[in-house]
């Protein structure tokens, strides 16, 4: 062996040396990961996706992860003949639309990644916002252009139960959740933007990050005339951006905007067509996407978290 080979540290040694810091600032702490289903485009980034949340949990971490499907639930309305509409962001849910909504995210999309997370071990347990009354919602009328406008069976959260999570947390499995909501009023089941619901369980679970994992690199400053990415704001300058963003990222941002208003440190919109982003993100100095961080204290350097 050469001197210089003998002193120089492996190219994967220093890998694992970089993540060191991370590993201990993170063990023990709550990450909420939401799998956006435009996402979960091949089976090998699904695969990839499993063994990162498997690396999380096998690492100390405790990864939560909640699931969209916004494409799987297209195709099977297509399937089934019925339209699909989207009105403010949110899809105009038929208590018909609303039985495949159910079916493809608690019956399809949710035991496809619980399948695959359970190759590593038995590790993680499928369930709904229904369940144990994890997510409860009430109707939710967007307002558009001065008016409530009714959408059929959309949720608005008005409470979350983490009892159910945290009691699987400490049983050391990976629960995985599908965006549907009960209502107290009419009894119900309503259809939650999975951003949205992946936000608001970051917040009442005191998570470390929320992790929003979608089909583009991060937030495009001058979306679609430029791929510039903006890898840091702060809350009030997402609230001032947010009245100019469209389509998939008002859900994304407002919830990255909740949960950090809400108490979660960081919320980061990454780039799930990218294998391993969650482990990059996490555990290397080289942060990718868009993170959002609370406005900085008067008196204190700016931003410093990761
Ligand atoms: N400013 C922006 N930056 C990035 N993407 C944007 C922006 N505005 C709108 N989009 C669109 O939002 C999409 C992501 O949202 P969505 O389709 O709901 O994904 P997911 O299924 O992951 O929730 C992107 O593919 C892009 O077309
Ligand atoms: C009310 C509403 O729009 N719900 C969404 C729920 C799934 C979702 O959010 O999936 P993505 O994360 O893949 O977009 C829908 O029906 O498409």
């Amino acid at each position: 062996m050469s001197a210089a080979r003998k002193h120089t540290a492996l190219p994967k040694a220093q890998i694992l040396i970089e993540a060191l810091p991370w590993l201990t600032r993170h063990n023990g702490k709550i990450v909420v990961i939401k799998f956006g289903g435009n996402a979960m485009i091949d089976e090998d980034l699904k695969a990839a996706f499993a063994q990162d949340v498997v690396f999380l949990r096998q690492a100390g971490l405790k990864p939560v992860v909640v699931h969209g499907g916004g494409p799987q639930i297209k195709a099977q309305l297509a399937k089934e003949g019925l339209v699909s509409e989207f009105k403010a962001g949110l899809r105009v849910t038929t208590p018909e639309a609303m039985d495949i909504v159910r079916m493809v995210l608690a019956g399809q999309v949710q035991r496809e990644l619980v399948g695959l997370l359970n190759q590593h071990g038995p590790l993680a347990v499928g369930m709904t916002g229904e369940d144990a009354h994890t997510i409860t919602a009430t109707q939710h009328k967007p307002e558009i252009e001065g008016e409530l406008v009714d959408i059929g069976r959309v949720g608005e959260i008005t409470s979350i139960d983490t009892g159910a999570i945290e009691a699987l947390l400490a049983d050391g499995r990976i629960p995985v959740i599908s965006s549907i909501a009960r209502s107290a009023d009419d009894g119900h089941v309503y259809n939650v933007n999975a951003d949205t619901a992946a936000a608001a369980l970051a917040a009442a679970l005191g998570a470390e990050t929320l992790m929003v994992l979608t089909d583009v690199e991060g937030l495009y400053a001058d979306w679609p005339n430029s791929d510039e990415v903006i890898s840091r704001l702060t809350v009030s300058e997402l609230e001032k951006l947010l009245p100019e963003l469209s389509s998939g990222m008002v859900p994304k941002m407002e919830g990255c905007l909740h949960a950090v208003r809400g108490g979660v440190p960081t919320a980061r919109v990454l780039d799930g067509r990218v294998q391993h982003s969650i482990l990059l993100e996490i555990f290397t100095d080289q942060g990718i996407g868009t993170m959002v961080l609370p406005d900085p204290v008067p008196g204190t350097p700016r931003g410093g978290a990761q």
